[in-house]
C-alpha cells in the first residue's frame, strides 16, 4: 500500500529549476529516505508534500486518492505531519500547553489532552511527561515533543527533516527506536539526511535526487554509502589524504578560568581554560545545551565574561567588542546562520560583507568597495560551490548547505588567526563537508587555530588535534582524537565519565548498529 504518491513534481524559482519531474513513492509502514547534495531539491520537495509551497506540475496522492495542498493545515489534515529541523515549541509553557496549542479542538486543553498525550507517549516508546516545562528539556526530548506533536495531530506520514543532526550517537539509536514502532503501528516516514550510514541503517528505501531530479531508489541491504554519495553527485568521489600533525607550541588564543553567569548568579560557565596553538583545532564535545553557545558567545564577544581572561596572541581581548576582534583577525562560523551569520533578505554580496564592512576587498579607506566585494562574492561562490543563479539573488533563497557554504567561505576568505567554527559543515551533502574540511585543514598548515563545535562526533574527532568535553558549563574532560570512538565520547558527554578518557578495546561492533566511521580520513568504503 503507498501512503504518498508525489508524480512529475516541478518547481521553478527564478533562475532556478528546484524540482524538475520528480516521482517519490512512500509505502505504508517503512522509513523512506530521501538524499541529495546541498540544493538537489529535497527540501522544495517537502514543502511541496506539506502544503508551503505549490507545484507549477505534478500530482500528489494521498492513501491512493489524489489531493491538492493550500496550505499546512491541509496537509495535516490528509495525515501529512513534518518536524522542522528548528523546532517551534515555545519554551516557557509545559509540554501539555505546546501540544495543544493551535489544536485545542481536537481534545480540549485539560484531561482528555492530558491522557491522549500519555498513550501516544507510550504506545510509540517516547517518554513525553505532560507536564514538564519545554525549557527544562534537552534537545532529544525536544525533538520527541515535536514527533509527539504530529502524532497528535493525527498524523500518519511524518517528514523528519535532519532529525539527527543535532543528536549524539545513543539518542540517535533511541530515535531510530521510535522511528521503528511507529512503522511498526503502520505509518510512514520520510526522512531527509546527510548522513548517509544513518540512512543505510534506518531507512527501507532510499530516493537520491540529484539537481532538482530523481535519479533512482536504492535498497540499503545492497548498497554502501560510498555508492548512495557517488549517486548523488553523479561521479566518483576522490578520497582525502591523510593530514600530517601541523600543532606548533606559539598560542594563538588563550583562555583562563573564564566564567560567565546568569543575572541570577548562576554559571554558564564556569572555570573554562585552555590554549590553542598556531595549527591546531581543539574539538569541544558536548550534548546541546551544556555551555558551548555561551563559550562562543564569549570568545566572539557577543557576551562578555564576569570574570577570566582571554588572550589573542600577547594582547587580552577580554573587552574588546565583536567587531574589533573580528578585525583582529577572530572568524566566525556561527551556530544559527538565520540569527548571527546571514541578513537572509540582503542579496549574496551583500552577505559577503557581513561583519567585515572595514575589511578588504568589502573597504577601500573608509568607503564600501560594493564591485570589489561582488568580484569576491563571485570567486566564493566558485571556490566554495555555492549553488546560485548569481550573486544578486537573496541569501533566503539558497538551500540550507549553501548558505553555510557561503559563510564558511566568507568567513575563510579573510584568513583569520583564529576561527570559532560552530557546526560549520551542518547541513552540508557529504562532498562538500569533505570541501570544507580540506579548506580548513589548508589553513591549519598555514597556522590557523581552530576552535571547533560539532555534534558531529565523526567530524569532531576526524578533524580535531585535542578534544575536551564540555558538560554544565565545564570542561570535564579530554580525549585523544587518535584512539577515542563516538560512543565513548558520546557517553562522556552525557556526564557519565570525566578526567583523562581512555579508549578501550571491544572485540566486535555489534551488527545492528549503525556504521559510523572513526574518521574523516579513513573512508575506505564509506563516504562519510
Ligand atoms: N524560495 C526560493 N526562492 C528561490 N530559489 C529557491 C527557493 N527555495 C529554494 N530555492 C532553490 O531551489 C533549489 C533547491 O533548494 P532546496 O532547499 O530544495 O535544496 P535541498 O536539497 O533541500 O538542499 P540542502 O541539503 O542544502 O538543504 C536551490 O537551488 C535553491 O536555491
Amino acid at each position: 500500500m503507498t501512503a504518498v504518491e508525489l508524480a512529475g513534481i516541478t518547481k521553478r524559482f527564478p533562475g532556478v529549476v528546484a524540482n524538475h519531474d520528480i516521482h517519490l513513492s512512500v509505502r505504508k509502514g517503512t522509513v523512506h529516505a530521501l538524499v541529495g547534495e546541498n540544493g538537489a531539491g529535497k527540501s522544495t520537495l517537502m514543502k511541496i508534500l506539506y502544503g508551503m509551497q505549490k507545484p507549477d506540475e505534478g500530482t500528489i496522492a494521498v492513501d491512493g486518492e489524489q489531493v491538492s495542498f493550500s496550505s499546512p493545515a491541509d496537509a495535516i489534515a490528509r495525515g501529512i505531519g513534518m518536524v522542522h529541523q528548528h523546532f517551534m515549541l515555545a519554551d516557557n509553557l509545559t509540554v501539555l500547553e505546546n501540544v495543544v496549542l493551535g489544536s485545542e479542538k481536537l481534545y480540549g486543553i485539560g484531561a482528555k489532552a492530558r491522557r491522549k498525550i500519555k498513550e501516544l507517549s507510550e504506545r510509540y516508546g517516547l517518554g513525553v511527561e505532560p507536564d514538564r516545562l519545554v525549557e527544562e528539556l534537552g534537545v532529544a526530548a525536544r525533538q520527541r515533543v515535536e514527533i509527539l506533536k504530529v502524532l497528535y495531530r493525527g498524523a500518519t506520514t511524518l517528514i523528519l527533516d535532519e532529525p539527527t543532526a543535532v543528536l549524539v550517537p545513543q539518542e540517535v539509536d533511541a530515535l531510530f527506536e521510535n522511528l521503528r514502532e511507529l512503522k511498526a503501528e503502520g505509518l510512514s516516514v520520510i526522512f531527509i539526511s546527510h548522513k548517509l550510514g544513518e540512512v543505510l541503517s534506518v531507512a527501507d528505501e532510499i530516493t537520491v535526487i540529484r539537481r532538482g531530479t530523481t535519479v533512482g531508489t536504492a535498497v540499503p541491504s545492497e548498497t554502501t554509502p560510498r555508492q548512495l554519495a557517488e549517486m548523488m553527485v553523479g561521479s566518483e568521489l576522490p578520497t582525502p589524504e591523510t593530514a600530517e600533525s601541523t600543532v606548533t607550541d606559539r598560542p594563538v588564543i588563550t583562555v583562563d578560568k573564564l566564567r560567565l553567569e546568569t543575572v541570577g548568579g548562576k554559571a554558564l560557565l564556569d572555570d573554562i581554560s585552555f590554549t590553542i596553538h598556531a595549527g591546531e583545532i581543539l574539538g569541544i564535545a558536548g550534548v546541546e545545551g551544556n555551555g558551548q553557545t555561551e563559550l562562543v558567545d564569549a570568545l566572539i564577544g557577543l557576551k562578555h565574561a564576569d570574570s577570566g581572561t582571554i588572550t589573542l596572541i600577547d594582547e587580552e581581548i577580554t573587552g574588546w567588542a565583536t567587531r574589533k576582534r573580528r578585525e583582529q583577525g577572530i572568524g566566525y562560523i556561527p551556530e544559527d546562520r538565520h540569527r548571527h551569520g546571514l541578513l537572509l533578505e540582503a542579496p549574496l554580496w551583500e552577505n559577503r560583507i557581513l561583519g567585515h564592512v572595514t575589511e578588504k576587498p568589502n573597504a577601500k579607506g573608509v568607503w564600501l568597495d560594493p564591485k570589489a566585494a561582488q568580484a569576491d562574492t563571485r570567486r566564493i561562490v566558485e571556490a566554495y560551490d555555492v549553488r546560485t543563479p548569481g550573486i544578486d539573488v537573496t541569501a533566503a533563497s539558497l538551500s540550507g548547505g549553501n548558505q553555510q557554504k557561503l559563510i564558511v567561505g566568507r568567513e575563510m576568505s579573510h584568513k583569520p588567526r583564529f576561527l570559532i567554527a560552530a557546526h560549520p559543515t551542518r547541513g552540508v551533502d557529504v562532498g562538500a563537508q569533505a570541501a570544507i574540511w580540506d579548506h580548513i585543514r589548508e589553513a591549519r598548515r598555514e597556522g590557523l587555530a581552530v576552535l571547533l563545535i560539532s555534534a558531529d562526533l565523526d567530524e569532531l574527532i576526524g578533524l580535531s588535534d585535542t578534544l575536551r568535553v564540555i558538560y554544565n558549563g565545564k570542561l570535564v574532560a579530554d580525549a585523544d582524537p587518535a584512539t577515542i570512538t563516538p560512543e565513548e565520547l558520546g557517553s562522556a558527554m552525557t556526564g557519565a565519565a570525566t578526567g583523562h578518557l581512555e579508549h578501550e578495546e571491544t572485540p566486535e561492533t555489534p551488527a545492528d548498529t549503525p556504521e559510523i566511521r572513526k574518521s574523516p580520513e579513513a573512508p575506505e568504503d564509506e563516504a562519510r
